[in-house]
């Protein structure tokens, strides 16, 4: 495996309030990487540093050999890093496949396809395939039609994986995207990922249910008030001692209770 993402020192606060203290990570390709750390411990904000969302104070981000601290979102995402939210907000009036389409033309620029450009209507061909086969394979297409504020919070989080997955990155961040996901999916979701990853693309997940982090990711790194207490395997988690102080000092028996 080679190196994909390296986050060096990274910090950030908000006012007074210091989120995240010398972040030091590193992903390589093909990997999966579990991100964990009981609530409000700044695993969103680590996503949102890295995608471009929220400016670091300090340290370094290098994505494939590239520097991507405090550039803008847009840029982070055409060099190949999509996310997604952990409460994905959908637009009223627009079909499920418009939200697709739209987060493809996002990708390679409106104006192709206003102009009516042939690269432009070859590009929408495109686009068009490829959603149909994201939602085939996000289990969408009985609700392609529906409007996307209508889906289920489950099913939202389904299609913020879809419009992520629509600017074929090369590592996708995923902000607990199991939660809301009704049981009989999550199996087939872990199962999505995983092809995903034998396809090439590597994933950072946010995650606190344990059964999806022990079926899915290779290592961890678990975040404890803004700083990484632990990088090990999914099965060595129970037995780290910062780990179970991390959450234990959140007043919960055990591990698997706390997350
Ligand atoms: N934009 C912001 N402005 C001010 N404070 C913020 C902002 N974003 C996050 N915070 C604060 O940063 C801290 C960490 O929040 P964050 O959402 O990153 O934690 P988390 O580990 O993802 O929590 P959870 O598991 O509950 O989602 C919290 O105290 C939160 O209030």
């Amino acid at each position: 495996m080679s190196r994909l993402l390296e986050v060096a020192d990274v910090s950030k606060a908000f006012g007074g309030n210091q989120v995240l203290t010398s972040v030091s990570f590193t992903l390589e390709k093909g990997e999966i990487l579990g991100l964990l750390g009981p609530n409000g411990s700044g695993k969103s904000t680590l996503l949102n540093t890295i995608s471009g969302f929220t400016r670091p104070d300090g340290g370094s981000i290098t994505f494939d050999g590239r520097s991507i601290a405090s550039q803008p979102s847009h840029r982070i995402i055409q060099a190949g890093i999509a996310r997604t939210f952990q409460l994905p907000v959908m637009p009223e009036k627009m079909s499920v496949m418009e939200v697709v389409m739209t987060a493809g033309t996002r990708q390679h620029g409106l104006f192709n396809g206003l102009l009516g450009l042939a690269s432009g209507r070859k590009a929408e061909q495109e686009d068009r395939a490829r959603a149909r086969e994201l939602l085939d394979i996000l289990l969408l297409t009985k609700v392609k039609d529906l409007p996307a504020a209508a889906l289920s919070g489950g099913q939202k989080k389904l299609l913020g994986i879809a419009c992520a997955l629509m600017g074929k990155p090369t590592l996708l961040m995923l902000d607990e995207p199991m939660a809301g996901v009704h049981p009989k999916l999550r199996q087939e979701l872990v199962e999505t990922l995983v092809n995903l990853s034998h396809q090439g693309i590597s994933l950072l997940v946010i995650e606190h249910d344990m059964h999806f982090i022990n079926t899915l990711c290779q290592r961890c790194i678990v975040l404890d008030r803004g700083q990484i207490v632990a990088s090990c395997r999914p099965d060595e988690l129970a037995q780290n001692q910062q780990v179970l102080e991390a959450y234990l000092g959140h007043s919960t028996a055990t591990l698997q209770e706390a997350v």
